[in-house]
C-alpha cells in the first residue's frame, strides 16, 4: 500500500471508531476486508489509528473535523508534514484537500475528555498536566525476566538471538525495555521457551515491592490472564499459588502460561480459606494505560467510573475475608484516578477498622510504565 492509501484506510477505520465501534474490532474488520495489505500495511494502519485517537481532540481542532479525515489531516499537521502531499487523490489515497479545510488552531484543546479534567487534575496534582501530555505517546513494550528460567543476562542474550534489543530498567533489573524490533517477540525463542513474560514496568515494580516468601499461600482473587500470579511464582518457589476470577473464561490462557514459565498456579472458582496474602487486582477504568488502549479513554463517562468504583469496593469486601489476622491484602489498579485508587482505600479502611495501610504508592507514565496503583493493606 502507498503512504495515502494506509491513510485512507486509516479515516475509514476511525470513522467506525468514531461511530462506536470499538478500535480493535474496527480495525479486525478492515483487516479481514483487505486481504491485499502486508503485515507492515497493518502495523502501519494501527499505528495512525492509534496516534490519532491517543490525541483526537487536538488533531481534530488541527484537523477542522472530528472525522477520520479530519483526525488525519490534523496528525499530519501536528507532525509538522503538509497533508496535501498525501492527500492527493491518486490511486488509493484520500481526496485533496478542499479550499481552507483544517488549519483550526489546536492551542488550548486538551486530549483528556472534558467532564474527566477536574477529576484528573485533583488525582495527579502538579503531575496532571505532564501525565496527560505523556498518554498522548506511545507506550514501549516491556518484558518481565522469569527468574525461575533465566538471569536478565541470559534473557537478554536469547532475545539478541531472536533478533530483539532491550535495556533493563535501573530500578529493577529483571524489567526490560524493549528498544528494537518488539514485532518479532511472540515469535521468538525467548518469548516461547518461557524466558520472559510481556508485562509493563509499573505492575512488574508493584509486584517485586510486595513482601513474598518460600512457602507462603497466595490467593490472586482478580487473576485474568494471570500478569501478577506469574510475576509472584517468580519470585520464589514453594509457594501455594490459587487463582481466582469471577468469570473463569478470562484464566483461560493461565495453564498454559504457567507452564510455559514453569510454574504451578491452581484455579479455583470458588476458593476456600484464609491466605497470607490476597491480591485484589480489579476491574478498573483503565486510565493508567490509555496509551496503549486510547480508545477506551473516550469511551468512559462518569456513570461507568461509578459503576466501577461501586464494583470495586464490593469485590474488596469479599477478598477481604479471605485475609487471617496477620495477613496481607494488595489492593491494584491500573488507574489514576483517586476514587479507584486512594478514595477506594480510605472508604475500605473507614469500613473494616480491623485493617491498615502498609504502604501506598502511585505510578505514572512519568516513571516510564503504565499508571498503575498498589495499596498494601494489613490485618491486625
Ligand atoms: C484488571 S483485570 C485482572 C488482570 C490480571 N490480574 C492480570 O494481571 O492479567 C480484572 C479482573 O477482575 C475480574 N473480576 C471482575 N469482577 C470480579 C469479582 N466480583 N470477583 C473477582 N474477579 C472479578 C475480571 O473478570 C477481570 O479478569
Amino acid at each position: 500500500m502507498t503512504p495515502g492509501a494506509r491513510i485512507s484506510a486509516a479515516i475509514e477505520v476511525l470513522d467506525r471508531v468514531l461511530a462506536g465501534q470499538p478500535a480493535e474490532q474496527a480495525l479486525l474488520r478492515w483487516s479481514r476486508a483487505s486481504r491485499f495489505a502486508g503485515s507492515g500495511d497493518r502495523a502501519a494502519v494501527r499505528d495512525l489509528v492509534f496516534d490519532a485517537l491517543r490525541c483526537r481532540n487536538s488533531h481534530a481542532a488541527l484537523g477542522g473535523a472530528l472525522t477520520g479525515r479530519g483526525l488525519m489531516i490534523g496528525g499530519l499537521r501536528a507532525a509538522g508534514r503538509d497533508p496535501a502531499a498525501l492527500f492527493t487523490g491518486q490511486g488509493h489515497a484520500p481526496e485533496p484537500l478542499a479550499e481552507g479545510e483544517g488549519a483550526g488552531p489546536a492551542h488550548g484543546v486538551s486530549d483528556i475528555p472534558d467532564w474527566l479534567g477536574p477529576l484528573w487534575n485533583g488525582s495527579l496534582g502538579e503531575d496532571a498536566g505532564a501525565v496527560a501530555a505523556a498518554m498522548r505517546r506511545r507506550a514501549p513494550v516491556w518484558l518481565r525476566v522469569n527468574t525461575r528460567k533465566a538471569t536478565p543476562a541470559k534473557a537478554l542474550r536469547a532475545l539478541a538471538d531472536d533478533g530483539i534489543a532491550a535495556t533493563p530498567d535501573p530500578r529493577l533489573e529483571t524489567a526490560l525495555r524493549v528498544t528494537e524490533n518488539e514485532r518479532r517477540l511472540a515469535q521468538g525463542r525467548a518469548y516461547r521457551d518461557g524466558l520472559v513474560e510481556l508485562q509493563d514496568l509499573s505492575p512488574q515494580l508493584a509486584c517485586a515491592a510486595l513482601p513474598v516468601a518460600p512457602g507462603m499461600r497466595v490467593l490472586d482473587y482478580c487473576a485474568g490472564g494471570g500478569g501478577k500470579t506469574l510475576a509472584l511464582a517468580a519470585r520464589a518457589a514453594d509457594l501455594t499459588l490459587v487463582a481466582h476470577d469471577a468469570d473463569p473464561a478470562r484464566m483461560r490462557d493461565l495453564p498454559q502460561r504457567a507452564a510455559r514459565a514453569g510454574v504451578q498456579v491452581r484455579l479455583d472458582a470458588d476458593p476456600a480459606g484464609r491466605f497470607d496474602l490476597v491480591i485484589v487486582d480489579a476491574p478498573c477504568s483503565g486510565s493508567g494505560t490509555w496509551r496503549r488502549t486510547p480508545d477506551s479513554k473516550w469511551r468512559l463517562t462518569e456513570a461507568a467510573l461509578r459503576d466501577l468504583v461501586a464494583l470495586q469496593a464490593g469485590i474488596l469486601r469479599k477478598a477481604a475475608r479471605h485475609v487471617p489476622p496477620g495477613g496481607l491484602m494488595a489492593y491494584m489498579t491500573c488507574s489514576v484516578l483517586d476514587p479507584e485508587n486512594d478514595g477506594q482505600a480510605a472508604a475500605f479502611l473507614r469500613d473494616h477498622p480491623g485493617f491498615s495501610q502498609v504502604s501506598r504508592r502511585l505510578w505514572t507514565p512519568l516513571d516510564a510504565g503504565d499508571g498503575f496503583f498498589m495499596s498494601l493493606l494489613a490485618r491486625r
